[in-house]
């Protein structure tokens, strides 16, 4: 088991970072009920581990036995029929799902599957709360008539079923969700924090971890504990006893990553556009996030560019990240993103060097 999964704190009270929020949750799960919640903080901050915490607390070890179960779903509308594949992990408690996956179909998501999992009361009654919980990720991700039909969800089923959702991106949820929620902002760990997670972590291990390379695992990891411990994890399997000046490896796909970037700054062309669309499309495959992508891409850009074109080249990012959300196939804007920061660039290049 990944250390991610092995070290994750099952419980609000064994909690390593964001106690605060953890006894908050105690206290309102101990005074019998628990409104709706919406977690949102960057990625790797602790969000679902807050809700897998919260989830054991209110329902017991019960909330534990998880079932996976990938199936289609048939919705019948007025005109036409449709069928959408959706995975689910569920107890006897809650179910949790991620309704933003099956793209623009995802308000029938809401409008029949969540309709219906919200109707129905939890199976195991006895001793338990009566009401059951719905896990949403990504809600920010979910398209706005989604998010409205989730607003009508969470004040009919009220009574029956709580709604825990998590996002990265809050202003992106609409306000009448938001409105209706206990939102809890879980704020990025500082260095020091994400330090003393890693210091946990080796001690469980029973390794001597150096404070020195602690700290660069630290850094590297852009405030994300996720990627601390997986950065750990991996200079664990390159070298043991660890030393103070063991390189701190970066993920595969950030070094594919970075590859791209070189590629479009050495030269701007048709040609070249061919190729880097081939290495998006693999990063694409491989499934991660397209807006990581773009992230990604533009901060390594970044360290390349002139500060005159900088400006550019995040005005440019801004809006095709913008253009992702909105539409569909993010390879198209992926690819329009370097196509247009080639066209810039090159123009640019012109002007100065001539
Ligand atoms: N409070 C905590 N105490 C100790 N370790 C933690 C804590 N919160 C998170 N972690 C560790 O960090 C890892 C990542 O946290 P988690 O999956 O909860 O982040 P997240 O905010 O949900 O990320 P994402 O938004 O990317 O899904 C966990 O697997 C766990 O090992």
């Amino acid at each position: 088991m990944l250390w991610i999964d092995k070290y994750r704190p099952k419980r609000l009270d064994k909690l390593i970072l964001n106690q605060e929020i953890g006894d908050n949750l105690s206290k309102l799960v101990a005074t019998g009920d628990c409104p709706h919640t919406l977690f949102y903080g960057p990625p790797g901050a602790g969000k679902k581990t807050l809700i897998v915490a919260l989830l054991r607390e209110i329902y017991g070890a019960g909330a534990e036995k998880i079932k996976v179960e990938t199936k289609p779903w048939k919705i019948a509308l007025p005109s036409r029929n449709i069928e959408v594949e959706l995975t689910t992990l569920s107890s006897n408690y809650h179910v949790e799902m991620n309704p933003s996956d099956v793209g623009y179909q995802d308000r029938y998501v809401v409008q029949e599957i969540i309709k219906e999992m919200a109707k129905s009361r939890p199976l195991d009654m006895k001793g338990q709360r009566g009401f059951k919980v719905l896990v949403l990720n990504e809600v920010d991700r979910l398209s706005k008539e989604a998010q409205a039909s989730l607003r009508r969800t969470m004040e009919k089923y009220s009574a029956a079923c709580r709604l825990v959702m998590s996002c990265t991106n809050v202003s992106r949820v609409i306000e009448p969700v938001r409105s209706r929620c206990l939102c809890v902002r879980v704020a990025a760990p500082s260095t020091a924090e994400v330090q003393r997670m890693l210091a946990h972590v080796a001690k469980k291990e029973s390794l001597s971890l150096p404070d020195s390379l602690s700290l660069r695992v630290a850094q590297a990891s852009e405030r994300n504990l996720r990627r601390a411990l997986l950065m750990l994890e991996t200079c664990r399997v390159a070298q043991y006893p660890f030393t103070p000046d063991q390189p701190v490896q970066l993920a595969d796909w950030e070094l594919y990553i970075q590859e791209i970037a070189s590629d479009i700054m050495q030269e701007q062309s048709p040609k070249r556009l061919f190729q880097v669309r081939g290495k998006l499309y693999e990063l694409l495959v491989n499934c991660l996030p397209p807006t990581l992508i773009l992230r990604k891409l533009v901060l390594e850009l970044l360290k390349k560019l002139d500060e005159e074109v900088q400006h550019t080249a995040l005005a440019l990012a801004a809006q095709y990240e913008h253009r992702m959300q909105e539409g569909q196939k993010a390879i198209y804007h992926l690819e329009a993103f370097v196509a247009k920061f080639m066209s810039e660039y090159k123009q640019w290049s012109i002007m100065a060097f001539g």
